[in-house]
């Protein structure tokens, strides 16, 4: 999808990291038809949120399944074809070759996009040394970006901070979407790639995964429409 084809409203998604289904109906019914696009995640997929995928998808929501799958490519396959009958328009993998490849395989021609986590924005390169890689964050983003691209993935998670060196080598082939977003003044929390939303959107990014800004906020809708209003004048 070309960045005009995305619907303005749909770049960003609101991460539903709450603790149960009943929180999340809430925080959903208060940001009512400010927010179109919605990301389950551990938090709320392991306490009983996967229906819900199904049940946004039938209000006409988009839904992002953040299971960040890895495992062996078989167990990945099957696990994402599971996931393609949830009704779901984005799953991710973590960018691991076989894993990529299991996920590819098990989406088949359904209409679920397979989106790989490149390098987690709470990770810098200290972090990267700690668990053992020789490379730089923004090297070994780039370096599974490749990979996912002839493996036939449809997108990367990243953070916004790699987006213009993502889009030259994916050009608009992949759909890039970027957690690691902060308006102005928010705490970073454990994010330690990080941007505002307005230059996450003129860098490039497709789509802004926010969380704890959003969901944690006193208004959660006054929230969600600043940073659409960021989004809209970033955009032009
Ligand atoms: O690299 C990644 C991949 C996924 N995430 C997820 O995005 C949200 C971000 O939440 P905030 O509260 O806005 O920090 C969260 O669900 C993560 O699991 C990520 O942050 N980074």
């Amino acid at each position: 999808m070309t960045p005009a084809e995305i619907a303005p409203k749909d770049r960003l998604i609101v991460a539903l990291d709450l603790p149960s289904v009943d929180a999340a109906e809430a925080m959903i019914a208060k940001l009512g038809d400010s927010v179109t696009f919605y990301k389950i995640g551990y938090q709320l997929a392991y306490a009983g949120g996967l229906p819900l995928i199904g049940k946004l998808a039938d209000k006409g929501k988009k839904v992002f399944a953040d299971l960040k799958m890895h495992d062996i490519g078989n167990t990945v396959t099957r696990g994402v074809e599971s996931v393609a009958k949830l009704g779901a328009t984005f799953v991710t993998v973590h960018a691991y070759p076989q894993t990529m490849k299991g996920a590819v395989e098990g989406r088949g021609s359904a209409s679920l996009k397979i989106l790989a986590v490149t390098v987690l924005t709470s990770y810098n390169d200290d972090d990267l040394h700690a668990a053992g890689y020789r490379l730089s964050v923004s090297e070994l983003v780039e370096a599974r970006a490749q990979q996912a691209q002839v493996l036939g993935v449809d997108g990367l998670v990243s953070s916004p901070e790699e987006v213009g060196a993502l889009r030259k080598i994916v050009g608009h082939q992949m759909s890039l979407v970027t957690p690691g977003i902060r308006p102005a003044g928010a705490a970073s929390g454990d994010q330690k790639r990080i941007m505002t939303p307005g230059r996450a959107i003129a860098a490039g990014a497709d789509y802004l995964v926010v969380g704890r800004p959003v969901v944690e906020a006193a208004d959660p809708k006054a929230v969600a429409d600043t940073i659409h209003a960021e989004i809209a004048q970033a955009l032009g």
